[in-house]
């Protein structure tokens, strides 16, 4: 028999939002009140320009099981950072088995009780604030995110001892992701003709993050301004990114946004504005988004490959389009602007 108060709870929740779900419409009311009156209803362009029905995309498709022999492969990924920002690999080395179990554990985690997911982070010995939803500082709903995430710095999980089966899979997934991470790192840099082991020394398996992501579906706002994960860049070398077959990620290629399709063999690598700051601007950090889906949740997990908060990064081209700055100052300033504007600016900051 249902419990008198559970029922009550479950009347008292917008449609289609159960008690894991954050609860972004009552605490984000004043965003979405502010733009019925302002905005009045998304006009045509701007729902053709948010819905998830813009026309597809694929960006370049690489196998890596050439990686060691091929030049080719190499002058793929190059050709694809400098021209996408953005590529698929397939044959990447990362077994099924650690894909499936990593999902397994994130659906857990993201399915407790939204109060004990607050508290979860401790438990696991994640540094506080490491579970994340929705955008605090959001002044509008254009800078709303509706998701949820556990951002987690990958020093909270080294040597975990297998402590909870979250924390040994995470470890598990890391550690390989992290090859697969630096290899493309040093193929990069190898293209610019850079053969140093600049990305061994500065990007260790505990310097780095891994996100885990949910989009909980937006039943109450289908073609509106509420994106899952708003624009931005990623403040890191690279990504790499493991989705569902859901889809919501979009990009923008030639300034205008598109779907990317999911391909279920495929890891998705983006560029990010630590890499475009470092390439001098050859290889380019690309924004994207993820849009909501009115009644499909959706699941994925990002690998940042990050440097020591002190490393600087330098352009190595000349003249530099940036200037020297260290991965600390880096995130501050993205913080900074987060907390003043609701938004990140990022690498215009430290134009020269
Ligand atoms: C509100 C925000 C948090 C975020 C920067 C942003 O303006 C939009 C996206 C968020 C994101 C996603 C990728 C990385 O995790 C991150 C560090 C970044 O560069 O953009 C985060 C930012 C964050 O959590 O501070
Ligand atoms: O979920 C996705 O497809 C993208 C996630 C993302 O961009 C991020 O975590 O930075
Ligand atoms: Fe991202």
């Amino acid at each position: 028999m249902v419990e008198t108060t559970n029922l009550l709870e479950a009347l008292n929740q917008p449609v289609g939002m159960d008690s894991s779900d954050p609860p972004f419409y009552e605490t984000y009311k004043a965003l979405f009140d502010k733009a019925a009156i302002e905005e009045s209803r998304p006009t045509k362009r701007e729902q053709v320009m948010f819905a998830s029905s813009l026309e597809e995309c694929e960006p370049p498709l690489i196998d890596l099981s050439q990686l060691d022999e091929s030049r080719d492969c190499k002058s793929e990924i190059a050709r694809a950072s400098r021209e996408w920002g953005f590529f698929q690999v397939v044959n990447h080395g990362i077994s099924r088995e650690i894909l499936e179990r990593m999902r397994r554990e994130q659906v857990k985690v993201f399915r407790q009780p939204f109060e004990k997911k607050i508290n979860e982070v401790k438990f696991l010995n994640f540094s506080s604030g490491s579970y994340r939803w929705g955008t605090p500082a959001a002044t509008c709903l254009k800078q709303l995110s509706w998701s949820e995430a556990f951002h987690v710095p990958l020093a909270d999980i080294s040597g975990s001892d297998g402590c909870g089966s979250l924390s040994s899979t995470m470890e598990q997934f890391a550690g390989t992701v992290s090859d697969l991470a630096n290899k493309l790192a040093e193929i990069l840099a190898e293209d610019l003709g850079h053969k140093s082991d600049y990305f061994k020394e500065n990007c260790l398996a505990n310097t780095c993050y891994l996100r885990m992501n949910r989009y909980p579906p937006c039943p109450m706002f289908p073609n509106s301004n509420v994106f899952g994960l708003m624009p931005h860049t990623d403040s890191d070398f690279l990504t790499i990114l493991y989705q569902d077959d859901v889809g919501g990620l979009q990009l923008v290629r030639d300034g205008q946004w598109f779907a990317v399709k999911p391909n279920p063999d495929a890891l998705i690598v983006n560029i990010g504005d630590l890499f475009q700051a470092w390439s001098n601007g050859v290889y380019k950090s690309v924004e994207h988004r993820v849009v909501t889906n009115p009644r499909v949740e959706r699941f994925s997990s990002a690998y940042f490959l990050c440097p020591f908060h002190d490393t600087v990064i330098k352009s190595c081209g000349q003249p530099p389009v940036y200037r020297n700055f260290s991965f600390r100052e880096y995130r501050q300033q993205v913080q900074d602007d987060v907390q003043k504007l609701g938004q990140k600016v990022g690498l215009p900051r430290f134009l020269l």
